[in-house]
Order: C-alpha cells, then sequence, then structure tokens
C-alpha cells in the first residue's frame, strides 16, 4: 500500500486531544455528579481522566495517522480536453477542476493558452503543435507522478500524438470535447475563425489544419447538448467509476525528459 500523502501535523493531534478531552471530561464529571450527588467525586474522577486519557488519545491519534488503512485516496489521472478552438475545453476542464477541488483532491490545470506563453516553439505548424502536446502532456505526466489529479485543455489535434501521451501517463482519460465546427465558428470566443476565414492567419484547426477527431474517447461530450453541470458530473461519475477493462490498454512508454529533449521541434519550424 502507498503511503497517504495526506498527514495531520502534531499540532493539529495536539487541539483535537484538547477540544476531544475537554468535551469528554465535562461529560464525565456531570454523569458521576448525576450518579453519586457528590461534586468532590465529580470532579476528581474527572482530574484523574482528563490527565490519563488525554496522553492515551494522543496516543491513539498519532498511532492512525501512521496507518493507511481504511483512507480513502483518489488515484490520480491525467484528464486530457481535446477538441476545436470554441468547442469548451478550458470552460470544461475549469469546472472540473474546481469540482475536484472540492473533493480536496490535489489538482492541476494546464491549458494551451496559458503554457504557450512559457514554453518555448510553440507555433502551429503540425511539428511545433506536436512538440508542445508532448511537452504539456510530460509537465502532466510528471504530476501525475507526484500524486496531482491534472485536467489538461488543448486541441491537442494529431491522434498520434494524443495517443503518445497516453502511453506516458498512467491513467490517461481522454475527453473529446465534440462541439461541431459550425458552432464553434459561431461562437467564436476569440475572434479567430473570423480572421482565418479572412486569411489573416493561417494553420487554423478546422479551417486549414486538420483535427484529427480520437477513435476511442473514455468521454464524449457534445456541449450542444450537454450543459456544463452534466458534462461534469459524467466525468467525476466516471472518475469514481472507470469501466473495468479499460478500453485501450497502452503499452507504457516512460518518455524521459532527455528524450523529449533530445527531440525537439526544430527552429524555424514554427
Ligand atoms: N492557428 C491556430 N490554430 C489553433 N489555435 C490557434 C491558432 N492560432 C492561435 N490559436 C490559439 O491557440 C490556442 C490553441 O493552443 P493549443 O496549445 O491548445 O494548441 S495545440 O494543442 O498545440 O494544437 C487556441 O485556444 P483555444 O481556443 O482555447 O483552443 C487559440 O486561441
Ligand atoms: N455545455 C458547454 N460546455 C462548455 N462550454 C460551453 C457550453 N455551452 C456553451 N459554452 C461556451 O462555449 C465557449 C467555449 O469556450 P472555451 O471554453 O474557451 O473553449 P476552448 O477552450 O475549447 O477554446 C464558452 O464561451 C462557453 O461559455
Amino acid at each position: 500500500m502507498s503511503p497517504s500523502p495526506v498527514h495531520d501535523s502534531w499540532l493539529r493531534s495536539l487541539l483535537k486531544t484538547l477540544s476531544w478531552r475537554l468535551t469528554a471530561t465535562l461529560t464525565t464529571i456531570a454523569l458521576v455528579y448525576w450518579i453519586t450527588g457528590e461534586v468532590s467525586l465529580a470532579v476528581a474522577a474527572g482530574s484523574l481522566e482528563l490527565f490519563l486519557k488525554m496522553v492515551l488519545y494522543l496516543g491513539h491519534e498519532r498511532l492512525w495517522d501512521r496507518l493507511s488503512l481504511g483512507r480513502v485516496t483518489r488515484k490520480p489521472a491525467v484528464l486530457w480536453f481535446t477538441g476545436l478552438s470554441g468547442a469548451g475545453k478550458s470552460t470544461l476542464a475549469l469546472a472540473v477542476k474546481e469540482a475536484l477541488e472540492q473533493q480536496n483532491t490535489a489538482v492541476a490545470w494546464l491549458d494551451g493558452d496559458i503554457t504557450r506563453k512559457f514554453l518555448p516553439r510553440t507555433g502551429f505548424s503540425r511539428e511545433a503543435r506536436d512538440g508542445n502536446v508532448l511537452k504539456a502532456g510530460f509537465i502532466a505526466r510528471t504530476l501525475e507522478e507526484n500524486g496531482v489529479t491534472v485536467v489538461a485543455s488543448y486541441i491537442s489535434p494529431y491522434r498520434a500524438t494524443r495517443d503518445q501521451v497516453r502511453t506516458m501517463c498512467d491513467h490517461f482519460v481522454e475527453i473529446h470535447v465534440a462541439t461541431p465546427l459550425e458552432i464553434c465558428e459561431a461562437r467564436d470566443v476569440k475572434g479567430l475563425y473570423a480572421k482565418a476565414r479572412a486569411g489573416e492567419i493561417s494553420q487554423f484547426t478546422g479551417i486549414d489544419d486538420p483535427y484529427e477527431a480520437p477513435h476511442q474517447a473514455e468521454i464524449v461530450i457534445d456541449t450542444t447538448r450537454e450543459d456544463v453541470p452534466a458534462a461534469v458530473a459524467r466525468i467525476l461519475a466516471y472518475l469514481r467509476n472507470p469501466p473495468k477493462a479499460p478500453m485501450i490498454t497502452p503499452t507504457p512508454v516512460k518518455t524521459t525528459a532527455a528524450a523529449l529533449l533530445s527531440n525537439p521541434v526544430a527552429p524555424g519550424k514554427e
């Protein structure tokens, strides 16, 4: 059994000991007085018990803190949201992150719009996107290895690259945000579809760059049919109760940082 990452500090145990002892001792004093009608006996019993049981309780509490028996810990996962620009990846990823935090799950959100600002060589050529997605995948799997569940929202348009990230992670859940192109274009959250149609930006996914939909995503969400709370509930239900046999059995490939660094996106290919 792996050690639990959640532990109580000594101070917390001590405060719990004091608060419990106060409650329990006052109860004892009241009971002894009720049974015997003698104040001095009630106070004597309470005082003896106060010190003896405080020591016993603290020892007992620290012992239980060392045991993982019966502790419910969620296995970390990488929830990979893929889909067209404007499909709803970021909206859903953030909502899932917040829902998991409510359940005291350690969770991190990786989003293309954010990580592109600090990851090197993140253009929109095929090679640059592959590099971008693999780097994000590497960060995701490193977080996962350290007990953090990851919600990642990347267009990640190429099937083979997503499958490569799958092999890097222990528990990869591919979530296809399958909003149709015409809806994404009508939303045009950032005005990028209009620019792409006007020829002001090129290599835009769904317009003049391909999006390869997953063949076997664990979860498919069409945001025209399912609102955010319903989709979040379905994702959480999947995590609570994943299918016994995984739909896809990847061959684990532990891509190392060194391997990623030795295969960078060639400068000028962005
Ligand atoms: N040419 C082109 N194609 C697609 N997207 C473009 C492009 N230029 C800029 N953007 C903006 O970049 C965001 C996509 O970044 P990603 O890191 O998710 O892309 S990828 O996975 O590497 O393909 C994407 O964000 P989302 O709309 O949140 O998906 C766009 O805002
Ligand atoms: N059911 C839904 N799920 C997610 N987003 C939705 C849904 N219905 C409407 N939207 C809207 O669609 C837009 C999706 O934008 P965003 O999450 O930034 O997409 P992406 O990250 O895929 O580019 C947001 O304005 C969001 O409010």
